[in-house]
């Protein structure tokens, strides 16, 4: 019988024996050597996956006109001039290099400029995805959002939602809204004269008011028409009105918030911007703001039995607001990429998967090419006609209610892009003009305005936090009418 003692006595001695020790070793080498072998073939192939990926974007991207270049920054060199935007740089190589050019803004980033009308067109149509890092920016400050996610996939359902919501529900009983945001700010223009004890022959300076209006006001969470009428509640308001069904529609993974805040953001900028800039225009334009004023008369004297549709019979009011909307558009730039496909264009050139897409919107609007020598002027006519009788003369219709005018689709206007086009574009550009072309037409209906003469009339466009401004703001004063 083996002494069970001895047995491990023996064992203990050939783990102790340096035989044994020596193949431990060798074990462990052999299998740090495979594991650094396994790591190095694994590194090299990311490697050479990046930079086969690299050579095929750089080979795709020759047939791209662009800034000849050295280095992969083929726009260093106007970069570096003093007082350049990103718009002049783009400016300067559709100059140069037509109307699709490439600059690298690094070397795996390449940014593709599009200025032709049919161009952008066919890329805003096929490029349905946005930038993933613009969308991350926007995630921090207000929560995900599926509707302003960068991939097309995501925001298609929430888009479809939400366009039913604005253009079926809304409009169709779209009489509530303006009516109330006019009285609103009727209100606010009356309280600010009797407060400020501004004699309403002077007007009202209502810009520099509102700030602190709206904070003394924020507390009082009812609207009340000028009338002191109670409306709804701001809750009631967002309740009925905006979010009901998107609310509904929420997915577990995202935040209540991120949809609504979103909205509320991006429609509060842009609509500001428009409101401001048309309200400027007609003070600077002011035979254009009688014109409109006659037909809001003319419209009012024989109303529509839904108030809502009477602003389609404003075609004067419509056009000012698309050409303000045309020459000072919220943004310089669309953008667009496309995250998995390359885009071939009609015109032959393929743009690699990843790149970046940009419209100069501000250029393209303002091109004479597309809009006529006078394109850099305020000039509604441009997007109306007249009505002719059979022999062809102008027809005046004033005494059936109706314009002499008709308003045609800026939309047809492959160069008219302020709601931008195609895959992404803009949801609310329908809800939004109905909703600014009735308030103006109440405002305007109660005041005549004016600028302050303490306005400045030299103003300039600046772009600040992504948006188009004018500096100084004009000082618009309400003057009440006589009615
Ligand atoms: C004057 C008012 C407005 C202007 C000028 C404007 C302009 C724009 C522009 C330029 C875009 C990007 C389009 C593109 O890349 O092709 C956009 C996107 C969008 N707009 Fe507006 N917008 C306005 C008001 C509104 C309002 C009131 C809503 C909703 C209530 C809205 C909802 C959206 C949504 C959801 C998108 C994102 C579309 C997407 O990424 O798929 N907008 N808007």
């Amino acid at each position: 019988m083996n002494n069970p003692n001895t047995d491990s006595f023996s064992l203990l001695g050939v783990f102790h024996s340096p035989h044994f020790s020596e193949l431990l070793r060798d074990f462990a080498t052999r299998e740090l050597n495979a594991f650094l072998w396994l790591s190095l073939v694994v590194v090299t192939t990311l490697l050479l996956r990046r930079l086969f990926s690299l050579f095929g974007i750089w080979r795709r991207a020759r047939t791209i006109p662009g800034p000849p270049s050295s280095s992969f920054f083929g726009g260093c060199k106007l970069f570096s001039r003093p007082n350049f935007t990103f718009t002049d740089v783009l400016s300067e190589c559709h100059k140069n290099y037509g109307p699709i050019v490439k600059l690298w803004l690094g070397p795996t980033q390449l940014l593709v400029s599009v200025r032709d009308p049919i161009l952008i067109q066919d890329m805003l149509i096929k490029a349905e995805d946005k930038l993933p890092y613009t969308g991350k920016l926007f995630h921090l400050a207000f929560g995900q959002s599926s509707l302003f996610a960068p991939s097309f996939e995501k925001v298609q359902k929430r888009r479809e939602l939400l366009a039913t919501e604005l253009n079926e529900r809304l409009l169709k009983n779209g009489d509530m809204i303006p009516v109330k945001v006019a009285d609103f700010i009727t209100d606010k223009i009356e309280n600010i004269k009797k407060k400020g004890g501004i004699d309403s022959r002077k007007g009202c300076k209502l810009s520099s008011h509102t700030k602190h209006d709206v904070h003394n006001e924020s507390s009082n969470k009812e609207m009340k028409s000028a009338d002191g009428a109670k409306c709804c509640s701001d809750d009631e308001f967002q309740d009925y009105y905006f979010f009901r069904d998107l609310k509904d529609h929420r997915d577990g993974k995202e935040e209540s918030c991120g949809n609504v805040m979103r909205m509320i953001f991006h429609g509060c900028q842009t609509t500001s911007v428009l409101i401001t800039d048309v309200l400027t225009r007609l003070v600077m334009h002011g035979e254009i703001q009688d014109k409109v004023y006659s037909e809001i008369r003319m419209v009012g004297r024989n109303p529509s039995k839904c108030e809502h549709e009477d602003v389609y019979r404003m075609p004067l009011l419509l056009a000012t607001i698309y050409e303000s909307a045309r020459l000072l558009p919220t943004g310089s730039m669309l953008q667009r990429c496309s995250l998995k496909h390359d885009l071939s264009f009609a015109s032959g050139v393929t743009i690699p998967a990843g790149a970046v897409l940009v419209v100069p919107v501000e250029l393209v609007q303002k091109d004479e090419f597309n809009w006529g020598s006078d394109a850099s002027h305020f000039n509604p006519y441009r997007f109306l006609s007249t009505v002719t009788n059979r022999s062809g003369s102008a027809e005046d219709l004033s005494s059936t209610g109706f314009s002499s005018f008709v308003l045609n689709d800026p939309n047809e206007n492959a160069a008219f892009l302020p709601f931008g086009s195609g895959a992404r574009a803009c949801i609310g550009q329908k809800f939004i003009i109905q909703l600014v072309a009735s308030v103006l037409a109440s405002l305007l209906n109660k005041y005549e305005i004016r600028l302050s003469s303490d306005s400045n009339d030299d103003s300039n466009t600046t772009l600040k936090n992504n948006l188009l401004q004018r500096h100084p703001s004009s000082q618009i004063l309400f003057m009440k009418r006589d009615q």
